[in-house]
């Protein structure tokens, strides 16, 4: 483990692009190392290697392409040692910003002109900070989440944790959530969810739905659940949708899907224009998307390799697993945190509430880098 982030931390002082990350549940911690410090894009999804895609679909996804890069992998040691944060944490932000913006998006839904709109701020938090070391607490922190670090020269630096799956893909089958409401987590997942939250989350469910019946040929939709992220609750609907082709477009499918309502809001592209017009920053890669993009992957039936029969029962899989970049954070210089929060607004909204709303999320991430 420590040889692993060494070679990171190199790489990191090199200046060269690299991802680090780990799944949701998973013990092992991978990342891909950039053997030049090319900028490159996707062009059809159709590439391999770690996608990093903003908000805004109309710009370029950033890709860190396999073939240019070198694998590495470990385990994640719960012994790893994490220095504590080194600083305090001062709400910067404008709070009557936030509660005008929320007015406005109710008063936009109150006049019709949306059902849903997802709005958000930035915080930033000043300190010294290592990301390797906010890493590392992250792993620790969040191991249901997707944790990631992503730096590339020329995009910044970028760390999350976030609990949302934009997409799991493999062969003909995609697999997707609605993922919507919150509430804090007080030791249980048995809670109340006020019809708010409900309505918000069905919103996202039924556009998922809307969105991949026509190509799919069955379409399996799990009862909505109570799941836990880090210190914060929130409704969740699985989506599994078997493709009428042998293999899902990937491209078509990420037009179809992303932004969602979790993230964007309703009707798709009035949501965006207001997000736009109206949000006082750029959120770049923050609701945006990443992950693994067609890594193939080979799996034998039979653990004893040298038996050279057992090659014809090894199956090659191609997959790819891509998260909508929530619960996030952007460093610069290493001595500013800037970090991105939101949530879902309807016509039965209160602003103090949204923008307690925002506060919660923002610990989620603040708690990793300072003594909160
Ligand atoms: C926008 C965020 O989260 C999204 C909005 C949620 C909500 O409004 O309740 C819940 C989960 C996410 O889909 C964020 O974390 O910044």
């Amino acid at each position: 483990m420590d040889n692993f982030f060494d070679q990171i931390t190199q790489h990191f002082l090199d200046k060269r692009p690299l991802v680090v990350y780990s799944k949701p549940d998973s013990k092992i911690v991978k990342a891909l190392l950039q053997n030049d410090k090319s900028i490159n894009y996707t062009r059809d999804y159709n590439e391999s290697g770690f996608v990093f895609a903003p908000f805004d679909s109309k710009e370029q996804s950033v890709l860190i392409p396999l073939h240019l890069s070198e694998q590495v992998v470990s385990e994640i040691s719960m012994k790893t040692k994490v220095e504590s944060p080194n600083s305090v944490l001062k709400y910067s932000s404008n709070k009557n910003q936030h509660i005008e913006l929320v007015d406005k998006g109710i008063s936009a839904i109150n006049n019709f002109e949306l059902k849903k709109v997802v709005l958000s701020r930035v915080e930033t938090i000043e300190g010294h900070f290592n990301a390797i070391t906010i890493f590392k607490t992250l792993l620790q922190a969040y191991p249901s989440a997707f944790v990631y670090c992503f730096y590339h020269p020329k995009i910044g630096l970028w760390l999350g944790a976030t609990p949302e799956t934009l997409m799991q893909v493999e062969g003909n089958i995609l697999n997707t959530m609605a993922l919507a409401g919150t509430q804090t987590y007080k030791g249980t997942r048995d809670v109340f969810w006020d019809t708010k939250d409900i309505e918000e989350q069905k919103f996202v469910t039924k556009y998922i739905i809307n969105a991949l019946k026509s190509n799919t040929k069955s379409l399996n939709v799990s009862e909505v659940k109570t799941v836990r992220a880090g210190t914060l609750l929130h409704l969740q609907t699985d989506i599994e949708a078997i493709v009428n082709k042998r293999s899902v477009d990937l491209k078509s499918v990420i037009e179809t899907l992303h932004p969602t309502p979790a993230i964007c809001g309703l009707p798709r592209e009035e949501a965006r224009d207001f997000i736009f017009k109206h949000e006082a920053y750029e959120r770049e890669f923050y609701t945006g998307f990443l992950g693994e993009l067609n890594i193939t992957t080979s799996t034998s039936r039979n653990a004893n390799k040298r038996n050279v029969e057992n090659n014809a029962y090894r199956a090659v899989r191609k997959t790819s697993e891509l998260f909508v970049n929530l619960r996030c954070m952007q460093l610069k210089q290493n001595n500013k945190a800037l970090i991105y929060v939101g949530g879902g607004i309807t016509k039965d909204s209160r602003p103090e509430h949204e923008w307690q709303e925002t506060v919660k999320k923002l610990e989620t991430m603040a708690s990793v880098i300072t003594n909160l």
